[in-house]
């Protein structure tokens, strides 16, 4: 059964939402299920973004290439197979490219290296020796853009890794990947067009929380950390990424206007705030994982990202401000455990 949008010609992707549904009923997330036709036919409707139609269209153009390599455990999440003809990889290479900007990853489908703005695996390796292993997990990632590392949760024997993103352009680029990863690994890995307010209250049948780059644009930080707390079963881990300031536990920026040329952040507390803000809200075992200054070699425009990035936010005659005179992006990664 796929998704079929009265609004699309075809339906939007090939994608077998059978084990989804199947996937949600079984592991304690019945209550989500009632929602989601709803919520997919919201997050993918053409009246409110006009481009769907045209991602849509490209997604319906890739080829179709079986008994593909997948590799989900490297820093390049990576498709490849071995009789791929030239045409066919200017094909591919031309159709992703029409899915730009790509902000999260790298991936390499059959010889074409998606070169993001972000290195996101450099996020993945400082997290990963830290978190409780996903091996067997049913982990939820908030905020997951295109999904990159939703795969790498799956690289790392997740049971079963839920993605949601409010933004329809990122849905549409994982469902490209998804598309060359086919139907062996993907089955267990799902992007839902959607942002984390939406879902039900109290699921708690997640293992492992990810919050990551989501935090600052929430005008109620409080309220995310209630609703991430809420997917968690007791005893569940959340992994929160996200800025920070240097600082006490009273010491929060709010910038008054934008904060690196980004219009929608709110809320940049320093580790000791975030610290107590997650344990007052019911989390212990809180732990920051790592603290890093975002560097101009992991946030960068790139071919396949053309727009404006890390570098034309800052302040050039002083780094370590951001242009408009604040402190520049610092992010933290915190662990906490829901405590009941
Ligand atoms: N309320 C919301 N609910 C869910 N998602 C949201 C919401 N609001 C915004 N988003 C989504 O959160 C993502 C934030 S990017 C982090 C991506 C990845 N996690 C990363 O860590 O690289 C920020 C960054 O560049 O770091 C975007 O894709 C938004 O659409």
């Amino acid at each position: 059964m796929a998704f079929r949008l009265a609004s699309l010609e075809q339906p939007i992707t090939t994608l077998d939402q059978a084990a989804l549904y199947q996937q949600m009923a079984s592991y304690g997330a019945a209550p989500w299920l009632a929602l989601l036709p709803q919520q997919m036919a919201q997050g993918l409707d053409t009246q409110r973004h006009a481009d769907l139609k045209g991602w849509a269209r490209v997604l319906h153009k890739l080829p179709t290439i079986t008994d593909a390599q997948i590799q989900l455990d490297q820093e390049t999440v990576r498709i490849f197979h071995p009789d791929i003809d030239a045409g066919t990889r200017a094909k591919i290479a031309g159709l992703l490219k029409q899915l730009m900007p790509w902000r999260k990853g790298p991936f390499e489908v059959h010889q074409t290296l998606i070169d993001t703005e972000w290195r996101s695996d450099w996020k993945w390796q400082r997290l990963a020796p830290h978190i409780q292993p996903l091996q067997g997990r049913k982990v939820l990632d908030v905020g997951c853009g295109n999904g990159y590392h939703c795969w790498r949760m799956a690289g790392a024997g997740a049971q079963w890794v839920v993605g949601i993103d409010p933004s329809p352009r990122f849905y549409m680029q994982f469902q490209a990947i998804r598309h060359f990863i086919g139907d062996a690994d993907a089955y267990r890995v799902h992007h839902i067009p959607v942002g984390l307010e939406a879902l039900p209250p109290e699921l708690a049948c997640f293992d492992t929380c990810f919050s990551m780059g989501v935090l600052y644009h929430r005008p109620s930080p409080i309220d995310h950390l209630w609703q991430l707390k809420g997917t968690l079963r007791p005893g569940g881990e959340l992994i929160l990424e996200t800025l920070v300031i240097d600082g006490d536990e009273n010491q929060v920026l709010v910038p008054e206007g934008r904060y690196a040329k980004m219009p929608n952040v709110w809320f940049l507390p320093s580790v000791a705030a975030l610290s107590l803000w997650l344990r007052k809200c019911g989390f212990t075992q809180v732990r920051c994982l790592d603290v890093s200054t975002t560097s101009v070699q992991e946030q960068r425009a790139t071919e396949w990202m053309t727009y404006q990035s890390l570098q034309d936010f800052l302040d050039p005659a002083d780094t370590s401000r951001t242009c408009e005179g604040l402190p520049a992006p610092k992010r933290a990664i915190f662990s906490a455990i829901r405590a009941s």
